[in-house]
């Protein structure tokens, strides 16, 4: 289902359907969504998002990574911003790149079975456009930890072209914080 979703929202982004091709498909959203609304279920219960064996942990708006390398102390892996994450002119939006950026960190963040954390700051530099359609490349590191912090650097590369890069802060959680 997710693996269809994405498709359709890629459809959907990359499309100029008919007009009554438009009113039909928003029926039958409609139909689902009221369908769905009976299915409502508490966060813990939820599955979207908490299947890590699925691409893109089983979120459909999430760029589909696929980790190539992972150890404690970093990661690798490859991505392609499909349709949906267009900024303009064949590039991928900058917040999907934040968004990728900050998945990537909680991942890294929290590898060796090292206690839950959270972002504290998640600095990007743009270095060059990042195209949608083509593999690029993710990889991530540990620069250092002190106490509760963990410094990690992040870089999305495409070819021999970095594209962005981040210091990201991860904090690790007090007892009681959630
Ligand atoms: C989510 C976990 C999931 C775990 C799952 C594990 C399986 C992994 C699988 C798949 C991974 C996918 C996971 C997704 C990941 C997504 C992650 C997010 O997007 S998190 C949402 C965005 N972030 C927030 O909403 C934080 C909001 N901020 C806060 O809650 C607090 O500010 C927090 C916890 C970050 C720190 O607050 P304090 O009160 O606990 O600690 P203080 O004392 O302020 O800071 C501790 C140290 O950090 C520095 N610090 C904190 N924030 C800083 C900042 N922005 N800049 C510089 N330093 C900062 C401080 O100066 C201090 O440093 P000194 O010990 O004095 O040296």
């Amino acid at each position: 289902m997710i693996a269809s979703l994405r498709a359709f929202l890629n459809r959907i982004a990359g499309g100029r359907p008919e007009e009554h091709d438009i009113t039909a498909l928003g029926a039958d959203l409609d139909r689902w969504s009221t369908t769905l609304a009976e299915a409502a279920v508490e966060e813990t219960e939820q599955v979207y998002g908490r299947r890590p064996d699925l691409l893109g942990r089983g979120q459909a708006t999430w760029p589909a990574v696929r980790f190539t390398h992972l150890d404690d102390n970093s990661l690798e892996g490859v991505v392609t911003f499909d349709r949906y994450f267009l900024g303009r002119h064949g590039v991928a939006h900058g917040g999907a790149i934040a968004f990728l950026f900050d998945e990537i960190a909680g991942r890294l963040a929290h590898l060796g079975g090292r206690p839950m954390a959270r972002t504290g700051y998640l600095r990007i530099d743009f270095r060059a456009i990042a195209p949608i359609e083509v593999e690029l490349r993710i990889s991530g590191r540990y620069l250092r930890e002190e106490g509760r912090k963990r410094i990690l650097r992040l870089e999305l590369a495409h070819g021999d072209t970095l594209c962005a890069e981040a210091e990201v802060l991860m904090v690790t959680l007090k007892p009681g914080q959630r």
